[in-house]
């Protein structure tokens, strides 16, 4: 689904940040990325989304060298990709259910079509009764489901997430990761979930991709 061969990262004319990445994610696995400020976590995420290219080495997503897209060829695999920020990254004048759906009305779906789904789905996340509400009155936990939401209403085949319970309370940390564990049982979404919360990491027992120094391992 997803294979890094010698992957290196550097910002402009700075030192390699990534080194020699080589790994490869399988479809429908949940991974943690962990490491410690300043290893290159969001940077690894950043060419997972496509939104960075590395500077040597080869990227293969769902089976296409992303090196050999053209940028049509790149924004279509990039639909394939779902990302939840640790800020949640919300629209404050859109309704909870607007937010949501945007996603599926930029790809043109009318919302007789849409309207269903996007109810259903914020039902399943426990924001039925919010969908109204606009995000400036939700709490940090509704917040980040309402993004997860969003993240997944197009049903992405990898699902991205930075940091994804930084900004709520702990104890509503593992309740997030259990959502992201159902999408990945329920939906076989693959997901890989950057966090340095060790309780986190300590209470789910899925792989660690371990960045350090640029560097990483993956400890299963
Ligand atoms: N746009 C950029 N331009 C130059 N250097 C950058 C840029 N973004 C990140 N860096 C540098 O790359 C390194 C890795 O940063 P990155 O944000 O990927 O790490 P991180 O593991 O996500 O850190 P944190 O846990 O603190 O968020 C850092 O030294 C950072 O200063």
């Amino acid at each position: 689904m997803i294979e890094f061969s010698d992957v290196g990262l550097r910002y402009g004319n700075g030192p390699e940040i990534l080194r020699d990445l080589t790994f490869s994610i399988e479809p429908g696995s949940f991974h943690f990325l962990t490491g410690p400020s300043g290893s290159g976590k969001t940077s690894l995420l950043r060419l997972l989304l496509l939104a960075l290219k590395p500077s040597r080495g080869k990227v293969t997503m769902l089976n296409e060298d992303v090196g050999k897209l053209d940028r049509d060829s790149l924004l279509q695999m990039r639909r394939h990709i779902g990302i939840v920020f640790q800020e949640f990254r919300l629209l404050d004048h859109l309704t909870t259910f607007e937010n949501v759906a945007l996603p599926l009305r930029v790809l043109g779906q009318p919302e007789s079509e849409y309207r269903p789904n996007v109810t259903e789905l914020l039902e399943w996340v426990g924001l039925g009764e919010r969908m109204h509400a606009l995000p400036t009155v939700l709490s940090g936990g509704e917040k980040q489901r309402a993004a997860i939401a969003r993240a997944v209403i197009a049903r992405p085949k990898i699902l991205l997430a930075d940091e994804p319970t930084g900004n709520v309370d702990p104890d509503l940390s593992s309740r997030l990761v259990h959502l992201f564990a159902e999408l990945n049982r329920t939906l076989g979404m693959t997901i890989i979930l950057a966090t340095h919360e060790l309780p986190l990491l300590e209470r789910f027992s899925y792989p660690r991709m371990v960045l350090n120094k640029g560097a990483l391992t993956i400890h299963d």
